[in-house]
């Protein structure tokens, strides 16, 4: 008799649903060159299923999908989660009522890295679209996206994260050269958030281009 799984497989394949149709339309628009990016869903109070590494992110399919517990450590599977999963389940642990987690590797997002990586965050101020991160509802305010230098040791980088939300409410960070972090309560939540930084980001690359 095979041990039964301590996750729901019905849920599982809904949240697997669920990555594959949204990152599929995230990697038509180019925001997941070369298998770059990994996306991640609650699926319970202790299991968070992820995009298994190196995958080809708009091709994905049911296989690439596996499951993690919060410690990153992989669930019922032989397979190899993302080498990133550990800045996904960080943000799952210390916030229950986060569900979805996105990483994309966008042009914009990664030149605005550089960019702005010497000054440790962009600041958007002023921008009637401010009201698509939760909580905001005028555009008069402001939300300073950090930038991280990049690292290939992620518990340095989820450090660094940590201390960045002990101090303020965050929505998403840029890593320099790299690309965007960015989360919600729901998938529909996470992917406004990327969007709405993905759009913040090319107006501000765009300003500058224009004032030079
Ligand atoms: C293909 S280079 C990009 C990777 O190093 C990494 O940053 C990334 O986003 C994808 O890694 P993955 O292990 O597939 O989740
Ligand atoms: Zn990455």
């Amino acid at each position: 008799m095979s041990t039964p799984l301590p996750y729901s497989p019905e849920r599982l394949a809904q949240c697997a649903d669920e990555i594959i149709v949204n990152v599929r339309e995230l990697a038509e628009r180019g925001w997941t060159p070369a298998t770059s990016s990994n996306f991640s869903r609650r699926i319970d109070d202790a299991h968070v299923a992820i995009t298994v590494s190196g995958r080809d992110k708009g091709r994905l399919t049911g296989p690439d999908i596996m499951v993690v517990d919060l410690d990153g450590q992989p669930v019922a599977t032989s397979q190899k989660s993302s080498a990133e999963t550990l800045l996904h389940t960080q943000l799952y642990k210390r916030y229950p009522e986060i569900g979805c987690v996105l990483h994309t590797h966008s042009l914009t997002q990664t030149v605005a890295s550089r960019l702005y990586a010497g000054s440790g965050h962009v600041h958007l101020e002023g921008y009637e679209l401010l009201k698509a991160f939760a909580g905001n509802t005028t555009h008069e305010t402001s939300v300073d996206l950090p930038v991280l230098p990049n690292s290939q040791d992620m518990h340095t980088l989820a450090a660094q994260v940590d201390c960045l939300l002990d101090q303020q409410c965050m929505w998403g960070y840029l890593i320099d050269g790299h690309g965007l972090y960015a989360w919600g309560r729901d998938m529909a939540e996470a992917r406004r958030h990327l969007e709405a930084f993905e759009f913040l980001l090319g107006c501000e690359l765009e300003l500058r281009r224009l004032q030079r």
